[in-house]
């Protein structure tokens, strides 16, 4: 289980984490999602004690990370899958990985196996490793010391499409005997298969948080009035019902409502519909991107085309 409360992080004036509260639970994996800076990293770093919180306080298994007796054997941490001494190789890291965590040197030979490291790998110095081996490297340094619970940065960085598939498995594996799993990741797809919980940051805040199937819900529905009709009543309809109203740059309206109450405003007030359908098939990404667009350095080209007629979501 991992805690957050209220976590903050100011750098001079400028404020990377703010307020951030999250919660991961065991059995369940949860995504870590926000565009380039929106403080993700910043907030890891903080729940394992490599950067201290401006405020706020991170608990894994019900303690800060600074007060766990043996931290490598409550929580397995990769946040730079580089940041291992170059000069060592992959077998002498696992070993002193194991050694710290009071762990027999077996287990680190059990890790080189679980993550496919071959023993010629293993014994080549990690500055000539590539990048998915690092990574792979990285997990097997987390998963030493049998954790419950896992901080992964960015862990399918570098991974072929196979080992983005193992790395899936071994995590789903992983929640499946109660760990629990929290992860950022830019590839959104493997979010979307992999996640049971979502958390969604943008400039340092929580902007959604929940389980992936409600906030994949979320999504609304799409309409499009047919050509002659009112659209302008519609959206008055859903606006005077509380509903966002987004127009589309082609012409259809989003409603942030399910299909079956849009389609009950529209007969409501004469509104023939040319189509009805629900906005969340177009999946996670559509839904990131919409969750994020103010935070968004670039402007997706949707969003650009949009203009909100009715409140936020
Ligand atoms: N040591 C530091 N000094 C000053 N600013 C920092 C420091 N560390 C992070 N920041 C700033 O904090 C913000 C959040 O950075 P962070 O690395 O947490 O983002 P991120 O969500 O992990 O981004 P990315 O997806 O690009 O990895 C950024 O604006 C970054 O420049």
């Amino acid at each position: 289980m991992i805690d957050v409360n209220g976590l903050t992080k100011t750098y001079g004036a400028h404020r990377a984490v703010d307020d951030v509260s999250l919660t991961a639970r065991p059995g369940r994996v949860t995504g870590f999602l926000g565009p380039n800076g929106a403080g993700k990293s910043t907030t890891m770093r903080m729940m394992v004690g490599l950067t201290p919180p401006t405020s706020g306080t991170a608990r894994i298994c019900g303690a800060a990370y600074a007060d766990l007796p043996n931290p490598p054997r409550e929580v397995g941490v990769l946040l730079d899958a580089s940041a291992q001494h170059a000069g060592r190789t992959g077998r002498e890291i696992l070993t002193l990985a194991a050694m710290t965590a009071g762990l027999p040197r077996s287990r680190a030979t059990a890790m080189l196996d679980l993550v496919s490291l071959t023993d010629e790998e293993a014994d080549r110095r990690v500055r000539n490793y590539s990048l998915g081996m690092r990574q792979r490297l990285g997990i097997a340094v987390a998963l030493v010391g049998e954790p419950e619970v896992l901080v992964l940065d960015e862990p399918a960085n570098g991974l072929d499409p196979a080992g983005i598939r193992w790395m899936r498995d071994l995590l789903r594996g992983f929640a499946a005997d109660g760990g629990t799993v929290l992860l950022s990741s830019h590839l959104l797809h493997e979010i979307e298969v992999i996640a049971d919980d979502l958390v969604v940051i943008g400039r340092g805040r929580i902007v959604a948080e929940g389980t992936k199937a409600s906030l994949l819900e979320r999504a609304g529905t799409v309409v499009a009035p047919a050509e002659t009709s009112d659209a302008a009543a519609l959206v008055r309809a859903c606006t005077a019902a509380g509903l966002a109203v987004t127009r589309q740059g082609d012409g259809s309206l989003r409603v942030e409502a399910d299909g079956p109450v849009v389609g009950r405003l529209a007969h409501q007030v004469g509104v023939p519909l040319a189509q009805l359908q629900p906005a969340g098939g177009t999946g996670l990404e559509e839904m990131f991107l919409q969750l994020t667009a103010d935070t968004q350095r670039e402007t997706p080209a949707t969003t650009a085309a949009t203009t909100t007629e009715g409140r936020a979501a």
